[in-house]
């Protein structure tokens, strides 16, 4: 059993105050993640105040995107881009077709956009299907269904709750046990009560990698890449 868990650091993608077209903090964060050994980085593009210069942008981005996921999340579910579906997809089209690692796509927009569920096929880029919850951690058997609803578009799915007890993060845990094997599922809680979720997805789950920040948290409860590393070596060291 391999005890390595990856990690993946959510970085937002911003551009320079004084230089309007370059994005060398972002890259230098970039850089600075990769440095630190993870695995993969995700780049939350609904950081960017503006789109006008997307196409440069994911020119500067091409030669880390075999490592990078990308993410345009909206509003409402956790993110700081408008709630413009129309908008979302266009940019998501431009997503899928630079061919990133993952293009991250909400189930919630996927399984309602045709065009966009056919582009992917046709393009034979891999997406991770993902949805948010960030009131709470719905019940055992409605998240195992959800979870099979999403499957229908990519065997990479992503469920993100929000836990208000502990028990919340052990339900969120036990769906690892639940679903098929060939399942590639990332199921965790965010919150403090749910840090125990977002350490454990790795270890007694088969997440594919959780996530972690640099500098900020992205997202409630979301540890740091160093935080996440030092808990990784100490499972290392007792060989879980
Ligand atoms: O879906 C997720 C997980 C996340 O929300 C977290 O809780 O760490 C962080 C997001 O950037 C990412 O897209």
């Amino acid at each position: 059993m391999s005890t390595h868990r990856k990690l993946c650091a959510s970085i937002p993608i911003t551009k320079d105050i004084d230089s309007s077209e370059d994005l060398v903090m972002t890259v230098s964060k970039i850089d600075e993640a990769l440095n630190k050994g993870v695995d993969i980085i995700e780049c939350r593009f609904d950081y960017l105040s503006s789109f006008e210069n997307l196409d440069h942008y994911l020119d500067i981005l091409s030669i880390y995107k075999a490592k990078c996921i990308y993410t345009i999340r909206p509003e409402n579910e956790g993110g700081k881009f408008s709630n413009d579906p129309k908008k979302r997809a266009d940019i998501i089209t431009k997503f899928i077709q630079r061919k990133p690692l993952f293009v991250d796509i909400e189930y919630n927009l996927i399984s309602n956009n045709d065009s966009i569920a056919d582009l992917v096929e046709n393009e034979n880029t891999q997406i991770l299907v993902s949805w948010h919850d960030f009131s709470h951690t719905p019940e055992f058997d409605h998240l195992l269904e959800q979870v099979k609803n999403m499957t229908i578009y990519s065997p990479f799915v992503k469920i993100v709750t929000t836990a208000r007890t502990i028990d919340d993060s052990i339900k969120i845990l036990m769906i690892y046990r639940s679903i098929d094997t060939h399942i590639n599922l990332i199921a965790f809680a965010m919150g403090e009560l749910g840090v125990l979720s977002r350490v454990l997805c790795t270890v007694v789950g088969d997440a594919p990698f959780t996530y972690a920040s640099i500098g900020a948290a992205l997202a409630p409860g979301q540890l740091s890449i160093d935080q996440m590393k030092s808990i990784n070596k100490l499972f290392k060291s007792k060989l879980v």
